[in-house]
């Protein structure tokens, strides 16, 4: 299958991704308190969205038989419908998201066990809890609710295709039984059919002249009345006390037999009404004083008619009022839940009696769960569209979920004593024929006129209402008003006390101003006088700089003049290195002359000594002959140095 997210989705309201959006919002609360026990904190306060579950039924065996076109594809995992569309030769595919999915091969069990079971147990813990099954006709909302024909159970189990109530039953009596629970349980079975409530588990003789009712003799209509505290209860509805689940099955088969049906164009079993089965359950639980406590859980399973509209349906003629009766349910039911999701100020509960009904499950203080049933099939795709879409608005719904007050045991006792003393007169007025006895035109006109006035008297509690919804609005808005006054007030006082403290800081600006001037006009005159100095420092800068110049000429010439210096410096230390060396040279040369000459001085020196030593034997020879002969003669003057050097 082609995915076409992009295409626009033909409705505003669900293309995939606002679809898938809602979903993230819905799921964040709404899984939340269907997947167990326990309720978040802060529910009280922030409410817990309506849990919506989507299931798609199989193909009939004549459909499938005739080949008829599957156009809806659902994935449990991703919790998600796809719905394949074929406009002017497009395909589009409109997916939408939901708390849980089950497809066309789900299983009774799985339903209930993954979605059902955790609100049952709910019950047990004292919620008031509405599972309510939607959808087109023919799409197993009976199915769902009741299941398939086989209601009778092999050895005690359930049949495998037993549906929601049955297995709610069979799971509140299991829990009881396995908490060894002191309990008491009562059932009340009704329908809703032409905005008429017919009581599906009264005896079928009644016990009192009625009003005729064309359609069917045997069901008596009965009235919905206005408890006084916001909530409505149906009069004279039979109670009946169960002490087993197998009771509660006889129950439930002699109350849908009665169910109304009619014949449309499209299902010969077609139910056209509205049905409500409720379980209360009343539990002894004992507080740590050891005081007894009656804990209290209801349980409502609602089946409703077909979703389908009138035209598609076919219903024609003596139909038309039943269908759109019905449709005034399912049509108010589709407002309420509009007006729930937009947060609008007023719900239009009091619309239908369905919704009156179903007041506290939408909105109000009841846990609700939606079973929104569909078909795959071509031929329903505008139905199962239309289911999509309303299913998927509901998840938006917030409710505010609130354990029903527990009762001290003594209080129930009480109660259900004088309801026995009523009961006990009433059967006394009866067997001794004391009580009031009128003909029968009599009574029918009087029940009649009950009945006008019953209606007035809803009707006076209509305007009541919206006058009480109008004075609350004037209320909400004379407090509004007083609060803006008060605030005006505190404002103007506020504004006051700005206004004296801005007067304050102005005079003292104008005092600093004035101080400020005096400051501006001492400044001025040491900045008149920094002028001047700055005008003669200038001067002798221009003095100094000429002097400077002249010194760095000076100095630019000393420093010629060293460099100078330098230069002849460098020129005379070479000329005396260059001296040194020729001095060098030229002593080594004197050395060595002097040396050799000193070498040549002394061999000569020696040569002399010898010749003298020749000389001075060979004259001492001639003296010592002489002396023999003559007196000594005077030492030459060379003689005398060399002898003394
Ligand atoms: N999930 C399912 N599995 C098998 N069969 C189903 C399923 N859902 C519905 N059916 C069958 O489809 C048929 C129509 O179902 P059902 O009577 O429950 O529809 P409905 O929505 O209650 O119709 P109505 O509005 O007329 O009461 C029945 O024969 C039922 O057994």
């Amino acid at each position: 299958m082609e995915k076409r997210g992009g295409t626009p989705s033909p409705s505003p309201r669900s293309t995939e991704k606002s679809g898938k959006d809602l979903t993230r919002s819905g799921d964040a609360n709404g899984g939340a308190s269907a997947g167990g026990n326990a309720t978040p904190k802060g529910d009280k306060e922030k409410g817990v969205n309506v849990q919506v579950i989507l299931r798609c039924r199989p193909l009939s065996e004549d459909e499938t038989k005739g080949n008829t076109p599957v156009v809806i594809s659902c994935n449990e995992r991703r919790r998600e419908v796809a719905a394949t569309q074929v406009i002017a030769n497009k395909q589009i595919d409109r997916t939408f998201a939901f708390d849980k999915v089950f497809g066309p091969s789900s299983k009774q069990k799985d339903l209930f066990e993954q979605s059902i079971s955790p609100i049952v147990h709910e019950v047990l813990e004292g919620y008031n809890c509405t599972i309510f099954a939607y959808g087109q006709t023919g799409t197993g909302k009976t199915y769902t609710m009741e299941g398939g024909g086989t209601r009778k159970a092999k050895s005690g189990e359930l049949p495998t295709d037993a549906g929601v109530i049955p297995r709610s039953v069979r799971q509140i009596f299991d829990i009881l039984e396995a908490q060894c629970a002191e309990y008491s349980m009562k059932v009340t079975f009704l329908e809703l059919y032409n905005e008429e409530i017919t009581d599906l588990l009264a005896p079928d003789e009644p016990r009192f002249p009625v009003l005729p009712v064309p359609e069917d003799k045997n069901k008596k209509p009965i009235a919905l009345m206005e408890d006084g505290k916001g909530g409505v209860f149906v009069r004279g509805l039979e109670e009946e006390v169960v002490y087993s689940a197998g009771e509660i099955y006889k129950i439930l088969d002699k109350g849908s037999a009665k169910r109304r049906t009619a014949e449309t164009l499209l299902n010969k079993q077609s139910s056209r009404s509205h049905s409500i089965f409720s379980i209360t359950i009343h539990i002894k639980e004992l507080t740590h004083e050891s005081e007894e406590m009656i804990k209290i859980g209801k349980l409502n399973l609602v089946d409703l008619a077909g979703s389908e509209n009138i035209s598609r349906s076919g219903a024609r003629d003596g139909r038309a009022r039943e269908a759109g009766e019905i449709n005034k349910s399912l049509l108010t039911l589709g407002r309420v839940i509009n007006a729930l999701v937009e947060h609008s100020g007023h719900v239009p509960y009091r619309d239908s009696k369905l919704t009156r009904l179903l007041r506290d499950s939408l909105g109000g203080k009841t846990k609700t769960c939606i079973i929104a049933t569909i078909s795959p099939s071509v031929y329903c795709l505008e139905e199962t569209l239309s289911t999509l879409d309303y299913a998927h608005r509901a998840k938006n719904i917030r409710n505010k979920p609130e354990v029903n007050q527990k009762m001290m045991k003594s209080a129930v006792i009480k109660d259900l004593y004088s309801e026995i003393d009523r009961l006990k007169q009433e059967v006394f007025a009866a067997r001794e024929k004391n009580g009031i006895y009128i003909p029968r035109e009599r009574y029918l006109q009087e029940e009649a006129e009950k009945k006008a006035m019953t209606e007035k008297i809803e009707k006076l509690g209509v305007d009541l209402e919206a006058r009480d919804k109008q004075l609350v609005e004037l209320k909400e808005l004379y407090d509004a008003q007083m609060l803006l006054s008060a605030e005006l007030g505190e404002k103007l006082e506020k504004t006051q006390k700005d206004l004296e403290d801005t007067r304050h800081a102005l005079h003292d600006l104008e005092e600093k101003y004035s101080e400020a001037k005096s400051t501006i006009k001492e400044k001025e005159f040491v900045i008149s006088n920094l002028q001047n100095s700055e005008k003669s420092l200038v001067d002798c800068a221009y003095n100094l700089r000429a002097e400077l110049e002249n010194a760095a000429a000076d100095v630019s010439g000393l420093f010629s003049k060293i460099e100078r210096k330098d230069k002849i410096e460098d020129g005379n230390r070479s000329l005396v290195q260059r001296f040194r060396s020729q001095l060098t040279q030229e002593l080594d040369a004197l050395h060595k002359t002097v040396s050799t000459s000193v070498m040549q001085q002394e061999d000569h020196l020696k040569e002399m000594e010898d010749d003298m030593q020749s000389f001075v034997s060979s004259k001492d020879e001639g003296c010592t002959r002489a002396k023999g002969e003559h007196t000594k003669p005077e030492s030459p003057a060379w003689f005398r140095y060399y002898s003394a050097g």
